[in-house]
């Protein structure tokens, strides 16, 4: 099952606004399912956008988004958003990046995790690594890296973020949910 691009599904001053808003928001320590702090596998802050004033048009965008994607493309039993979207900001000065996962974890909510969506907040031009790739058989697929571009992919293949090696990388990531796979 492949990996839906979908280019501008946010417009580069909407990833601009969205960037600056997190900014002032309060930044956590990435946690992976589990809450473990595993600096090795992951190394990024992050801002749930639940916790960010005025951005209600943003988890709007998203909801669309997703639904036409899994209209056209993926066809999922998707029932509900269960968990805010969350910002990540990965920085070249802190290795920031996410190493080879998949999605679907053991707790009550990341299980029921289906199809999760990316949206590139930064310029390209303005970090360098930060790849995000997936796998979605025996070859890798590198995400565009294109500002305000969507990646969805089914949660369940293995994805990861290559270290950033100059400036820094935002990222905005959000689980479409529903009944288990079968
Ligand atoms: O930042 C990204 O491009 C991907 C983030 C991710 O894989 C996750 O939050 O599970
Ligand atoms: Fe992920």
């Amino acid at each position: 099952m492949g990996v839906h691009s979908i280019e501008g599904g946010f417009t580069p001053k909407e990833c601009d606004a969205i960037v600056i808003a997190t900014n002032a928001a309060p930044a956590q320590e990435a946690l992976l399912v589990g809450q473990n702090r595993d600096h090795n596998l992951r190394r990024s802050d992050l801002v749930w956008l639940d916790e960010v004033d005025g951005m209600g048009w943003v988890m709007d965008r998203l909801i669309d988004v997703v639904r036409k994607s899994n209209r056209d493309r993926f066809d999922f039993d998707l029932r509900e958003f269960a968990e805010s979207p969350q910002i990540a900001t990965y920085e070249a000065t802190e290795g920031g990046h996410f190493k080879w996962h998949s999605d679907i974890g053991d707790g009550p909510v990341a299980r029921k995790r289906k199809l999760t969506l990316v949206a590139q907040l930064s310029k390209p031009g303005t970090y360098d690594g930060g790849d995000l790739e997936v796998m979605p058989g025996a070859h890798i697929v590198g995400a565009s890296r294109a500002q305000g571009c969507v990646t969805i992919f089914p949660s369940f293949h293995l994805h990861q973020v290559t270290p950033v090696t100059k400036g820094t990388r935002h990222s905005l990531t959000v689980w479409a949910h529903g009944p288990a796979f079968r």
